[in-house]
């Protein structure tokens, strides 16, 4: 009973169950586009659900996408794809490090992939939220799984953020190259053909997935159980994978196949979007803990931070 109130919340999602090392830079080929996130005070929290309220009625919500964290396979350059890996020390550190930079942004719900380095990046990024909310995996494998992770308070659910894993966030699978060293495949079928395999959109790696089916199960898990939470006012961040993540981006940046060839994302770097009126707004990646540019972004989010420092006061 009190499992099904805490995954009501959910809504859809209850139902299913390198930006390159570049700093605060997305890549688009030879353009550079420098991620600006303006300075504001870091905001702080009222104790009761009027800020929830709040956001609802500024009809908008903010989408945080973080890349994992270094993993011990991306330590060896080696093809990862759906092969489940953890992250390194340094991972760790950057995922501690994403959540200082997001730490300001309230967070409402959480999606990872089914993958453990996208989960311990979510993980420990939300260590360093302020809002010190308790990120909590929702297990619906079966009825079982459901029922013995029921939660018997209301104020404890209140407190707690879902997490919804999802295989459909998953990396691209890729085929007979996961395992490879990434210079040695270069070297032996040459650089090109890997690069092809790399990063075409539509030529799949040996009986791996090429970019476009990644796409097509990622986006449209995306559009049915993420979007409909965001169009809710719901806050969202999504810890996911290189290619899941630019098939996503893909999709919010409305890119060509010929453009996402180019969009490579760093690990452990988080990128802020905004659902207002229906459309996403990319905002960049927020510099640092003391920075919540997403009040600043628009005039409704920034009145929305007005009265929540006013009933602070
Ligand atoms: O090995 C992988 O799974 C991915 C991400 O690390 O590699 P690539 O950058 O070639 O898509």
């Amino acid at each position: 009973m009190a499992t099904a109130v805490f995954h009501q919340a959910l809504g859809t999602a209850q139902s299913h169950q390198h930006l390159q090392n570049s700093g605060s830079h997305l890549e688009f080929g030879n353009a550079s586009l420098k991620l600006i996130s303006k300075v504001v005070q870091p905001v702080s929290y009222p104790p009761n659900n009027s800020s929830d309220e709040l956001r609802k009625k500024s009809s908008e919500a903010a989408l945080i996408l973080i890349r994992h964290g270094e993993s011990l396979w991306n330590e060896k350059n080696l093809f990862t794809g759906c092969v489940d890996v953890p992250l390194t020390k340094k991972g760790v550190e950057e995922a501690i490090e994403a959540g200082k930079r997001i730490s300001n942004i309230p967070v409402d719900m959480i999606y990872t992939s089914a993958l453990i380095r996208a989960q311990m990046t979510a993980m420990l990024a939300m260590t360093q939220h302020r809002r010190k909310k308790v990120p909590i995996i929702l297990h619906n494998e079966n009825e079982q799984a459901r029922e013995w992770s029921q939660i018997f308070s209301e104020d404890t659910k209140k407190q707690s953020i879902p997490v919804v894993t999802a295989s459909q966030l998953n990396e691209r699978m890729y085929g007979e190259l996961q395992g490879l060293n990434k210079q040695e495949t270069a070297d032996r079928f040459g650089k090109e053909k890997v690069h092809e395999w790399r990063r075409s959109y539509d030529i799949p790696p040996p009986n791996g997935e090429s970019l476009e089916m990644c796409a097509e199960r990622a986006v449209a898990y995306f559009k049915d159980h993420i979007e409909p939470q965001l169009l809710s006012g719901k806050n969202v961040m999504i810890a996911a994978h290189g290619n899941s993540l630019r098939s996503i981006i893909m999709y919010l940046d409305k890119l060509t196949s010929q453009e996402v060839i180019n969009l490579e994302l760093s690990t452990g770097i988080p990128m802020l979007y905004i659902l207002k009126g229906g459309k996403f707004i990319r905002r960049g990646s927020p510099a640092g803990p003391t920075e919540a540019g997403v009040y600043a972004y628009t005039r409704s989010l920034a009145l929305y931070r007005q009265k929540l420092d006013d009933m602070l006061r």
